[in-house]
Parts: structure tokens; sequence; C-alpha cells
């Protein structure tokens, strides 16, 4: 299993893992067995952090960075193998922006390089936003684009070919709520979501043939550093910890439920609260009344925020 992305431009062999700079995520247990994949089972052990300075700095990392994934002999990764014949792998971490095409490209080969092929790929890494459409410059646009949409497209793109040659692989789009309803203020986040979801789901069902699995999950908040590290109308930082993150859902839960969803394969699934979740059946069944609803959202936010 590879979990993809994070940091840029160097690449760490994790043969020592784990390295003692911070921002390494090491996780402790809470196995949970996972099958799939013609046949073997997997076992996988969640995230928690044990060195990290803050739970924030581990949620980036769970979801998005290397995800430590261990055996219950004691290894790193168990794939491709079923029964007693365990074979392990250390983590292997090739980093690299994703907006950056030849760099995903090129850490693409290194992965296939490494291991000769891909189980799972969870395209996790993202970026939020905030700002009202009118001030927003179309390079932020373009950039939430590149990261959530462009390089997870590119990633994937450059491992099928590895995949359709086994017929085997499962492909795995973290994308948001905001991939099935937008809100406003939110305009360039929901595109790339909903543009996710789209992607994925064509993939989904022209990779059938092949065997291959698609996931995609939308998860609502979740408490990691999306807002903190999201990018307002003029591309700076936002740095804020909005209290809906804040108040989100452990990552670690997450990270487990996702693994579940891809033992059990399932095509698509929403990790959310009951509100979220009737948004997304107001918008098919009732889609007067929830454009009005986000009318007087954004109404009342525009207030409360003077924009
Ligand atoms: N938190 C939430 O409320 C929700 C999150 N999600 C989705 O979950 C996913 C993970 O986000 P989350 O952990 O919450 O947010 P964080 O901001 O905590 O983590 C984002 C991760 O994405 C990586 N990343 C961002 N830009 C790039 C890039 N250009 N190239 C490579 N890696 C990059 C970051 O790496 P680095 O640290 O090196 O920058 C970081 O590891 C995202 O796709 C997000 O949309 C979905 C629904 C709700
Ligand atoms: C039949 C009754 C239905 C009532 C529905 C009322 C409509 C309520 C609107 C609820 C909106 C929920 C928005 C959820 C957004 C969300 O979970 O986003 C997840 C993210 O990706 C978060 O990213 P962000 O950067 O926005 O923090």
């Amino acid at each position: 299993m590879f979990f993809a992305e994070s940091p840029r431009n160097t690449s760490h062999d994790l043969r020592n893992f784990p390295p003692e700079d911070e921002g390494t995520v090491v996780m402790q247990v809470d196995p949970v067995q996972i099958s799939g994949l013609a046949g073997p089972t997997y076992t996988l052990r969640d995230a928690r952090p044990t060195r990290m300075r803050s739970l924030n700095a581990v949620i980036g990392r769970s979801l998005a960075g290397c995800v430590h994934v261990t055996s219950e002999a004691g290894g790193w990764i168990d794939y491709g193998l079923s029964g007693n014949q365990v074979q392990t792998h250390k983590p292997y971490l090739v980093t690299f922006d994703l907006t950056d095409p030849g760099a995903v490209v090129a850490a693409a080969a290194e992965i296939l390089q490494c291991f000769g092929y891909v189980d799972i790929l969870v395209n996790n890494a993202g970026i939020s936003y905030r700002g009202t459409i009118m001030d927003t410059t179309v390079d932020v646009d373009k950039r939430v684009m590149e990261t959530n949409y462009f390089g997870p497209v590119a990633l994937t793109k450059a491992l099928l070919p590895s995949m359709i040659k086994r017929r085997q692989g499962h492909i795995v789009a973290i994308s948001s709520i905001q991939g099935k309803i937008s809100i406003p203020f939110r305009s360039a986040y929901a595109a790339s979501k909903h543009a996710t979801q789209a992607f994925f789901d064509c993939l989904r069902a022209e990779m059938e043939q092949y065997e291959i699995e698609v996931t995609v999950i939308s998860p609502g908040y979740i408490h990691t550093n999306l807002s903190v590290n999201a990018i307002t109308a003029d591309g700076s930082r936002y740095g804020v910890m909005d209290t809906t993150t804040a108040q989100g859902r452990s990552p670690v839960e997450v990270a487990h439920d996702v693994l579940a969803a891809v033992g059990k394969k399932k095509k698509d699934v929403i990790l959310a609260d009951l509100l979220p979740s009737l948004a997304i059946y107001l918008r098919t069944l009732a889609p007067g009344l929830f454009f009005s609803l986000m009318a007087s959202r954004a109404r009342k936010e525009r207030k409360f925020k003077n924009c």
C-alpha cells in the first residue's frame, strides 16, 4: 500500500523509519482488518501520534502524509500475500508537490521502481480555500484545482497502467461533502471536489473491466489543519482554526473508516453527521429550497464578516 503525497521535493527512504525529524508521524495501534485485493488480508494499524508536537500536526500526516502501516508481525506493510506468508515492507516516503506535473510523474516512476506496483493509492492531499468569488484571483482558483484535482488525476494516470497490467488495484479519492454540495465562500474548493467526484466516478466505470476498484470518500468536518492551511482570495494563508474544523471528527476515526471502506470495496462513502448528509438529499430533491438556504447563509456570513 502506498499512501500518496505530502511534503515537497525531497525523497526519504524510511528504512530507518521512524526518523528523528519532527513532523513525521509514528502511529500506534488499533488493528483494523482489511480484506480485499484478490484474497490477501491486510492488517493495518491506525494513526495515533507518539511523537508529534500537536494533534493537529498528526492529522495532516495521518490522513495526508506517510501513514505508518504495520503488520501484526511487527513489520511495516503487508501486501500481496495471504495466509501465513507475510512479507513486510518498511514504508518508503516519496515527497513531491502535487501541483508540479513533472514531479508527479517522477514520483510515480520512483514508487514503481521501488515496489514494482501499487495496491492501493489514496489520493488524500488537499487544500481548502475561503473567499468571495468576486475578490478571488483566477490564480487562486487554479492553485486549488491543481492541488485537489489535477494533481491526483495526474498521479492516478501515472499509476494506472501498472494496475491495469496486473488487473489489480484500488484507487481512493478523499473528496468532501463539498464534492456533493456547494456552500458559499468555498467556490474553488467545492469546484475542485465536485470535479474529483466526477472524474473518479468515470474512472470507476472505465476500470471495472480491469477489476480495479475506485472509492470516493466524502467526509464532513475533520479536526485537522485544513482551515489553517486554507488559502484566501489573494492566495495568502487563512491561518485560522475554524470552529467547524476544531469540532470535526477525529482524523484517526476518519482514517479508520476510510480503511474499512477500502476493505469492503465501497464505491462511494459519505462520512458525515446527519445535517450535511440531509443537505445532499435536499440539493437533489428540492434544489430550490437548498439554493435559498445557501443564499441566506451567504447573506448572514457576509454580514458577519463584512465581506
Ligand atoms: N479537514 C476537513 O474538515 C476535511 C478534509 N477533507 C479532505 O481531507 C484531505 C486531507 O486534508 P486534511 O488532513 O484535513 O488537511 P491538512 O491541511 O491538515 O493536510 C493537508 C495535507 O495535504 C498536503 N498537501 C497540500 N498541498 C499539497 C501539494 N501541493 N503537494 C503535496 N501535498 C500537499 C499537505 O502536505 P504539507 O504538509 O507538506 O503541505 C498536508 O499533508 C483533503 O483532501 C481535504 O480536502 C475533506 C473533508 C473535510
Ligand atoms: C431535510 C432537511 C435538510 C436540512 C439541510 C439544511 C442545509 C444545511 C447546510 C449544511 C451545510 C453543511 C456543510 C458541510 C461542509 C463540510 O462538511 O465540508 C467538509 C470540508 O471539506 C470542510 O472544508 P472547509 O475548508 O470548508 O472547512
